[in-house]
């Protein structure tokens, strides 16, 4: 796990070799401790090189492990072996160092980097520190404040950046290996103290406390309840206050305390989550590594209105080049200023000319004619997305695959107006779609796998977190958002102001509660649906009485806020009040408590007090109910594809690992009495009966996540 060898006579050269990123297993430790041991003895090596086998140092601990009983030599003791020691080490970065491997490279006396690598300590992302002496020797490194930022946020840095905070001493576009060896021999005499970092002090400005006081202000403020980013701010301080090894004390007893939390386990089980998810197959056998993509390099949007205008940007980003289709001339044109002034904002953040060139806007769909791949983004409209399918169908090549990026509509109702079915796939994007990283791909009753790896592989060009999903009303997300807007409703009802309830989802760490949210996202959105659905409007059953609807419980709040001209932050009110229209801020709004009162006036209810936990318990555990009944009915691959769903397109706090894993954490007993309290309370609320597959995991036992797809019931894959 880690190869010796000597190399122009008197260079060690340890090469760690543990692939994909060279890890730091019990093996790789025990592999670097041996071969140190072994050239700092022997008379004839002067120096050292360290590096890592196929063009990568070290991607840090072995994460895997963690959940493991520690084996194998611990990671302080061997880095401060090497930083001991008394022959120069250099560290040859290639590819990445992070995490515990940039902080094996801070053991080194010296760091070289290609100028394609990067590096960083990531750690906080796992819900844990740099606890091998990366919170000691990076501020003593390159200062205070520059540490804080890189250490509180896991922000990965390029080469060159590196070589500017000082991390790296010097970047080549050479081989990093062949330079840290030449340099390794030069370095052969000088004085080491001076290289070794836990024996230097931190450099500090005179406003030091006020420097660890407004991060740490920082960190609480943006962490939403993370534990981790507080505890960098405090290992980080005792790395100015504290002698070297008290600091090491400190990093150790911090490190512990997040290491045993639920918080690092949700962190680290989204971190395989994300990479689970890409990894799709369907139920006829094929899957990501048997289903080849087909080559996209031209695309084209078809529409131009919110989201048609993100997925253009995003797929340009890409390297797309991208053919905008908008047949009103109007907003074709204020389409084309909108991407242009997007894309040239992007581009002066980076840096980077804007790819105006990659574009081409028309009001005429022929000029689709040679495009590989379609995203129609017309208006939430079956009828007008079908009459879009029938004209994509005979102008576009025959092997050109047609996206929709409905939101819910069934998608093989639209392959169905086509002449290629199996060419069809849903490309659920989320608004903002230059921004916002998750993806939802849509699988229809005929999609190819070639089809599901095209539009998966295209979604990872467009750096999305992409999801196979089923094709069933609302898809995964939407689905179960509703039972979770429900309860929202309900509970206003019942005595609860928007504020109260936001104030427990805020708590909880979403970014935004549901009232806020959906005053942001514009409220006759919901409005037009609901009387789509003929919820309500002139559709309504005029036998069903105003608070149900289709058999159950119904609230026409939403309705009766919307019928005011309330549409939320564009229209200046909403569940809140704004300063103006298009404003941001949020008060809590008289008229809207008024209106909540004269509700339950009207409908003989009486108000009760409503805590946090029952709005918790209320909203999450609806929502999670139907991510079970997501599972049961074949809609998503696993448990992971829906976590990352939430995390990724909902702002579930990642901290808590996504809705099934939540549920997990507190037991899904609990989750099931909960439910099984408030269905008895609200018997007329078909979504709070717990599904069956909650039912029968307690039952057998409440098996770990990872085996819940044991439990479903075959066939049960619509995927
Ligand atoms: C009970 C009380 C005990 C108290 C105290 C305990 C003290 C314990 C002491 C520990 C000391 C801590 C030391 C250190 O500070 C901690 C760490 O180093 S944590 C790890 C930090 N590193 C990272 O976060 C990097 C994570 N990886 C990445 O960012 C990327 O994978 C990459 C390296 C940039 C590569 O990206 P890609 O090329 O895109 O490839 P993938 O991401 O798809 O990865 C490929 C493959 O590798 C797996 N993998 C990646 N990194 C790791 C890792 N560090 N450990 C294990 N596995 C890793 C990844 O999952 C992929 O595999 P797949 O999932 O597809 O099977």
């Amino acid at each position: 796990m880690a190869r010796y060898a000597q190399v122009q006579g008197s260079v060690a050269l340890i090469t760690l070799t543990n692939p994909p990123v060279n890890a730091l297993s019990a093996a790789v430790r025990l592999g670097i401790t041996e071969a140190v041991t072994r050239a700092l003895r022997d008379p004839k090596v002067k120096s050292v090189v360290i590096c890592g086998e196929n063009g990568v140092f070290c991607g840090g601990a072995d994460i895997r492990e963690f959940a493991k009983p520690m084996t194998g030599p611990p990671l302080v003791p061997m880095i401060s072996a090497i930083e001991e020691g008394d022959k120069p080490v250099v560290a040859a970065i290639e590819g990445v160092a992070f995490g515990g491997g940039l902080e094996l490279a801070l053991g080194c006396h010296y760091r070289i980097a290609h100028s394609k690598a990067r590096v960083g300590l990531p750690e906080v992302t796992l819900g844990l520190l740099p606890a091998a002496g990366g919170t000691q020797r990076l501020p003593r490194l390159i200062g205070l404040a520059p540490a804080l930022e890189l250490i509180t946020t896991g922000r990965h840095v390029t080469a060159q950046e590196a070589l500017k905070l000082g991390i790296v001493d010097k970047v080549t576009d050479q081989s990093a290996q062949d330079l840290a060896i030449q340099f390794a021999q030069e370095v052969i005499g000088q004085p080491l103290l001076p290289r070794k970092l836990s024996t230097q002090l931190t450099p500090c400005p005179p406003d030091v406390d006020t420097i660890l006081d407004e991060a740490m202000a920082r960190v609480k403020q943006r962490a939403r309840g993370a534990m981790a980013p507080v505890a960098c701010v405090q290992a980080v301080r005792a790395a100015v206050n504290l002698p070297y090894q008290a600091g090491m004390q400190k990093e150790q007893e911090l490190m512990a305390f997040l290491f045993r939390s639920s918080q690092a386990r949700a962190l680290q089980y989204c971190f395989f989550a994300q990479r689970a998810v890409g990894k799709w197959s369907l139920s006829s056998g094929a899957h990501s590594g048997n289903s080849k993509p087909r080559p996209v390099t031209k695309a084209a949007v078809i529409g131009l209105g919110t989201m048609g205008r993100g997925i253009t940007v995003a797929l340009v980003k890409a390297g797309l080049s991208v053919v905008a289709v908008e047949t009103n001339k109007k907003q074709l044109e204020m389409g084309k200023q909108m991407v242009s002034a997007m894309l040239k904002h992007d581009a002066q953040k980076m840096n980077a000319v804007p790819r105006l060139d990659l574009l081409h806007y028309t009001t005429d769909l022929s000029e689709l004619k040679n495009t590989d791949l379609i995203i129609e983004a017309v208006f939430e409209d079956m009828a007008l997305k079908k009459e879009v399918f029938k004209k994509l169908s005979s102008v576009c090549k025959p092997d050109a695959v047609l996206c929709t990026n409905t939101s819910g509509l069934d998608v093989d109702e639209l392959a169905s107006v086509t002449k290629r079915p199996e060419l069809v796939v849903g490309m659920h994007f989320f608004a903002p779609a230059h921004v916002m990283k998750l993806l939802e791909v849509v699988r229809g009753s005929r999609s190819s796998p070639e089809v599901m790896a095209t539009a998966m592989h295209l979604g990872k060009r467009l750096g999305k977190v992409s999801v196979v999903v089923g094709n069933c009303s609302g898809f995964v997300g939407n689905r179960m958002l509703r039972p979770y807007l429900d309860q929202a409703n309900f509970l206003l009802e019942e005595g609860a102001t928007p504020e109260l309830v936001d104030g427990a989802l805020e708590e909880f760490g979403f970014p935004m509660g549901v009232f806020k949210v959906s005053d942001l996202s514009g409220l006759d959105v919901g409005w037009r649906i609901r009387k789509e659905a003929g919820l309500t409007g002139p559709n309504v059953d005029p036998k069903d009485p105003l608070r149900r609807r289709q058999g159950r419980r119904y609230s026409p709040l939403p309705d009766l806020v919307c019928e005011q001209g309330r549409l939320g932050q564009k229209s200046g009110r909403g569940w809140y009040l704004y300063d103006k229209p298009g404003g941001r801020v949020a008060t809590p709004d008289p008229d809207i408590h008024k209106l909540l009162e004269d509700y339950r006036v009207r409908h003989g209810i009486r108000p009760r007090q409503i805590g946090s936990q029952e709005v918790l318990e209320r909203c999450l555990f609806a929502l999670i109910n139907e991510g079970f009944r997501v599972l049961e009915d074949g809609m998503a691959m696993g448990p992971e594809g829906i976590d990352m769903i939430y995390v990724f397109g909902y702002g579930w706090p990642r901290h808590r690992g996504g809705p099934m894993f939540y549920a997990a954490m507190v037991g899904l007993p609990r989750v099931l009495e909960r439910l099984e309290y408030y269905q008895q309370v609200h018997p007329d609320v078909p979504h709070l009966q717990p599904s069956s597959l909650l039912r029968r995991l307690v039952v057998n036992g409440s098996p770990p996540l990872d085996k819940w797809r044991d439990f479903l019931q075959r066939p049960h894959s619509q995927l």
